[in-house]
């Protein structure tokens, strides 16, 4: 019997905020915003600190001179251990609007479609167009509308699309690893249509040379700072309200929202509105909770960073029937009848029990020998609702030895044990692009280890488990309590 299962990343290259890659960003010779990790304390008080660089300065003069912010507006930027982030200047009580962002300082796919660039863009998908946007507004620098923003943007995160080779090395193994390789390729891909098709035959319009670490930027900030919540916007960056970073602390999901008021002294508009989902002191930092679905891998391949919540660990098992069983065509119609596919995904996370459709969709594949009869047509209506309790030893018994050799497998493919990661989280000092890699590794062997555990024990009760056959017998009236077969005897 071919594989029942494959263990691989699920890659949706459909959507920008699913998919990405890596480097440097040489770019223009405007001078880019370097991360460091001061306290809080030590930074935000005044605008004129002379901690807060420059760039930042002269973002925040630009956002007042144009409106944006005010007297009124109870926070700023400021540099905290995440980079940059916002930072109370007054109490804030929770949810207090922070701030409102015109939409004319959007940059979405309209902001694109209007601009000099808009008419080659027009058939890109948007992810595409924003991200030529921002190479074409950051190359034209003092020339550019956004330049005091292009200039606080940062060169790159940690998301495993800007890894080395050499860090790469410590997600050996992991769905981590192929999912980044993957979105690499797609990126890449990606570039060399968008270079052959818009940037080289537009010399006009570009005529900078782009190159795929400039790609990787713009797709490493889509991915990282793009809102993709908000009514009528799938991808939108805001300026200002993107320097919000994420904490665990926060466990709602609705800060952003789009209304409309005034944008500025005599006119209305759309604005983006931000509130915190916390309250505050002056001083204290503004955050949000990026996503409460993302897994662990999901956040460092995105935003390069991962918690320490064992929630967020995840593991994504990739199931499919195999072509080459006899069976095929009827276990695929089957499933296709029940809104599942030829592969079918299923993402584990730990400490949950598992997808419920799970289960139905390994007994159906590893269903045949004298089960086979349940394949036949007169059952297509009742099948799905038969594969959601055992159907018999052998089926129930195939489910378990195949799912825990798969997890055994993947086990053996990660470079470290469990044991060996938490000692080195133990003894600390690690870089952290090697403690994500620690966490993220570390998170998807405790899945694999609980996928296993629980077919472990499900193996150990087979001999208990009630399967078809006696289902069947005992709504017939056939099978006592106690599974006694009852004799019809004459009277
Ligand atoms: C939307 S931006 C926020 C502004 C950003 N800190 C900056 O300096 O421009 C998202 C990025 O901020 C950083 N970040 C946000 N929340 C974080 C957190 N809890 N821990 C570590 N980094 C965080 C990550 O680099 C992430 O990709």
């Amino acid at each position: 019997m071919a594989p029942l299962f494959t263990i691989n990343p699920s890659i949706s290259s459909s959507s920008i905020l699913k998919t990405p890659t890596k480097t440097h960003f040489p770019l223009s010779k405007t001078h880019h915003f370097k991360k460091k990790s001061l306290s809080l304390n030590s930074v935000l008080s005044t605008q004129t600190d002379q901690k807060i660089p420059q760039t930042v300065q002269k973002f925040w003069q630009w956002l007042k001179d144009e409106g944006v912010v005010s007297a009124k507006t109870p926070v700023k930027p400021g540099v905290v251990p995440e980079g940059l982030g916002l930072v109370a200047t007054r109490d804030v009580s929770r949810n207090d609007v922070v701030l409102e962002v015109p939409k004319k300082f959007w940059i979405n796919p309209d902001a694109v479609a209007a601009s000099e660039i808009g008419s080659v863009c027009s058939g890109l998908k948007p992810w595409l167009s924003v991200a030529l946007f921002l190479l074409w507004e950051k190359f034209k620098g003092e020339e550019s509308k956004w330049r005091y923003y292009m200039d606080v943007l940062p060169e790159s995160t940690n998301s495993t699309i800007y890894w080395s080779e050499e860090e790469l090395v410590e997600i050996q193994g992991t769905q981590l690893l192929s999912t980044t390789l993957g979105v690499k390729e797609y990126v890449q891909s990606e570039f060399l249509k968008v270079e052959e098709e818009i940037i080289l035959p537009n010399k006009k319009l570009f005529p900078f040379p782009i190159t795929l670490d400039d790609f990787f930027w713009a797709f490493g900030i889509l991915r990282s700072r793009a809102f993709s919540r908000l009514r009528n916007q799938n991808l939108v960056i805001i300026p200002f309200a993107d320097l919000i970073n994420h904490s665990a602390k926060v466990t709602t999901e609705d800060h952003a929202q789009e209304v409309r008021g005034a944008a500025g002294l005599f006119s209305w508009d759309y604005l983006f509105q931000l509130r915190s989902p916390l309250s505050l002191k002056a001083g204290e930092q503004v955050f949000i909770q990026y996503d409460l679905n993302k897994s662990n891998a999901d956040m460092a391949l995105d935003y390069g960073f991962i918690e320490s919540n064992p929630d967020r660990d995840a593991f994504t098992l990739t199931l499919e029937i195999s072509e080459s069983d006899e069976f095929y065509a009827d276990k695929l119609d089957i499933a296709e009848l029940n809104g599942v596919g030829e592969t079918a995904y299923f993402d584990i996370k730990y400490g949950q029990p598992l997808p419920t459709a799970m289960l139905l969709y390994l007994r159906l594949v590893a269903l045949g020998g004298s089960d086979a009869f349940l394949l036949e047509s007169i059952f297509r209506n009742k099948i799905w609702s038969f594969l959601e309790l055992p159907i018999s030893r052998a089926n129930e018994g195939l489910i378990c030895q195949v799912v825990r050799t798969a997890c055994k497998s993947a086990l053996s493919s990660y470079h470290t044990t469990i044991e060996e990661d938490e000692k080195l989280k133990e003894e600390g000092n690690l870089s952290a692009r090697l403690e994500m890699a620690i966490g993220v590794r570390m998170g998807e062997k405790r899945v694999l280890q609980q996928i296993d555990d629980i077919f472990k024990e499900r193996e150990s009760e087979l001999d208990l488990l009630e399967y078809y056959q006696e289902r069947r017998l005992k709504d017939l009236g056939l099978v006592g309590e106690q599974g006694d077969i009852i004799f019809w005897e004459p009277k």
